[in-house]
C-alpha cells in the first residue's frame, strides 16, 4: 500500500487579503513562499493540525472555515489539501516564530508579487478567487 501523508496549508483570509509566508528551512525550500500549515499526525483531524500548525509556526488563534476544493502532489508521500480560515478575534497578529523568516498579507492585485513554491501555485490560484478584485 502506498502511504500518503497529507499535508495542511492555510489560506488564512482577512476581509481583502492572503497571508503568505517564507519558509527558512529546509534549504532547497527556504526564500520561497508558501501557506502556512504542515504535517497532520495520526489521528488527528486536518481542521485540528492546522489549528496546532497555526499556533506553533505564527502564534495564533483561528477558526478553520472550509476546504479548498482539490489536492496538490507534493514529494512523495506528501499531497498539499488547503482549508481556508480566520484570524479568531482576540487572536495576537501572526509572528514568524518557527519555519518561517516573513509573514505578508497579500491582496488579489499583490499575490504574485513573492516566488511561492511552484507546487503552492496551482493551489494559490484557487485561493485567489476567494479574494475580492
Ligand atoms: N506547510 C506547508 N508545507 C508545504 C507547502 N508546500 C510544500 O511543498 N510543503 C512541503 C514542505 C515540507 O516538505 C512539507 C510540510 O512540512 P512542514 O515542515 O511544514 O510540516 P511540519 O511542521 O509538520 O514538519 P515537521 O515538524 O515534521 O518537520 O510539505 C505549503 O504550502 N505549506
Amino acid at each position: 500500500m502506498t502511504e500518503r501523508i497529507v499535508v495542511v496549508g492555510a489560506a488564512l483570509l482577512d476581509a481583502d487579503h492572503l497571508l503568505a509566508a517564507r519558509r527558512s528551512a529546509p534549504p532547497e525550500l527556504a526564500g520561497r513562499w508558501e501557506l502556512p500549515g504542515g504535517k497532520v499526525e495520526q489521528g488527528e483531524t486536518p481542521e485540528a493540525a492546522l489549528t496546532r500548525e497555526l499556533r506553533e509556526e505564527l502564534g495564533v488563534e483561528v477558526e478553520v472555515i472550509d476546504r479548498v476544493p482539490g489536492e496538490w502532489p507534493l514529494r512523495p508521500p506528501y499531497v498539499l489539501q488547503v482549508w481556508t480560515a480566520h484570524l479568531l478575534p482576540d487572536s495576537p497578529e501572526p509572528k514568524p516564530l518557527q519555519d518561517h523568516d516573513e509573514l505578508r498579507w497579500l491582496s488579489r492585485d499583490e499575490l504574485w508579487s513573492v516566488p511561492w513554491l511552484d507546487q503552492d501555485i496551482p493551489a494559490v490560484k484557487k485561493v485567489a478567487t476567494r479574494l475580492p478584485t
